[in-house]
């Protein structure tokens, strides 16, 4: 196991924390880690990365422990800040290259090409810099030294979409590398694409684990049938079908996994049109934050 999360709580004085958490990132996983805002996303990570000590349970990282032994654990990982702090009167460049030294690196080759990759101008000062800006920095200070192991806070949060599908492809080239990584985020699509798993965070309370193929399995579609007369329409009603409304001669019609009874019904009725609607991974997502936890 790369990353382990064991029984780990923290509460603020406020009542608000990480409560009991429990999960594992195997090396080579990709973890999508969910939830709506105030969950405990962030918190949990900075655990991961030591700069909170928990009030029970442990986070480990290549069985290390986190908080004991987080400068080790630093040399590993690669982190992206959710809010990224830098140092005042800097450019980009000024900051990677000090970060680079921190870290002690010589090869400054996979810093350059991912500057040249994000498209960013390193020589503006960090104070002018745009959020999207600031977050290139950021991730190219979370990739240069080529770590083994990746926690990433909202990595995409302000990039625009061509740059968002640029990251995606770079966390799918780790990940074809044999890369552990752990990412926050809001976007359902960055998850379905690049994780192997999900762990959906609620009121610091995990409340559920997933696989992204199962979910993509479980997606409910929905098929809109119109029919010829309404014979049809008894017909579909009276087979076991989820008939989930009706409007005149149309008819939609839920369906998961199972096609043989639609197909059967539908093969003795008139078929004028069908249309067929995914339910999003963002809607199954909904399921589980609606979810109550006792
Ligand atoms: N240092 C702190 N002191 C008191 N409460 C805190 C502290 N840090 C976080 N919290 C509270 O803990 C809860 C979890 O916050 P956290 O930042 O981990 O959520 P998140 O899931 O990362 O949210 P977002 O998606 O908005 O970034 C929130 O209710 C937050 O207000």
């Amino acid at each position: 196991m790369s990353l382990q999360i064991h029984g780990l709580s923290k509460t603020f004085s406020n009542g608000k924390g990480i409560f009991d958490l429990r999960f594992e990132v195997k090396k080579g996983e990709v973890f999508g880690y969910l939830g709506p805002n105030g969950a405990g996303k962030s918190t949990t990570i900075r655990h991961l990365m030591g700069f909170m000590k928990p009030s029970s349970g442990s986070a480990r990282i290549k069985n290390l422990d986190c908080w004991k032994e987080s400068a080790a654990i630093q040399m590993h990982v690669g982190y992206l800040p959710g809010e990224i702090a830098f140092l005042e009167g800097m450019n980009g460049m000024q900051t990677l290259q000090l970060l680079g030294e921190m870290r002690g690196m010589k090869d400054l080759s996979l810093r350059d090409r991912l500057i040249d990759r994000f498209q960013f101008d390193v020589k503006t000062p960090i104070k002018k810099m745009s959020k999207g800006m600031k977050q290139k920095v950021g991730i190219v200070a979370a990739f240069m030294h080529d770590p083994e192991i990746l926690i990433l806070d909202e990595p995409t949060s302000g990039l625009d979409p061509l740059m968002q599908n640029e990251f995606i492809q770079l966390i799918l080239e780790e990940k074809a590398k044999g890369k552990t990584i752990l990412m926050s985020s809001h976007l359902f699509e960055e998850i379905e694409r690049t994780c192997d798993r999900v762990g959906i965070i609620k009121d610091g309370r995990l409340v559920a684990i997933e696989e992204v193929k199962k979910l993509k399995e479980a997606q409910q579609k929905l098929f809109k049938v119109q029919v010829k007369s309404e014979e049809d329409l008894t017909r579909i009603k009276q087979s076991s079908l989820k008939v989930k409304s009706v409007n005149e001669l149309t008819v939609k019609i839920d369906v998961q996994g199972n096609y043989d009874e639609l197909i059967r019904t539908l093969s003795h009725c008139g078929i004028t049109n069908i249309d067929i609607d995914n339910q999003s991974i963002e809607e199954m997502f909904m399921n589980y934050y609606d979810r109550r936890v006792h």
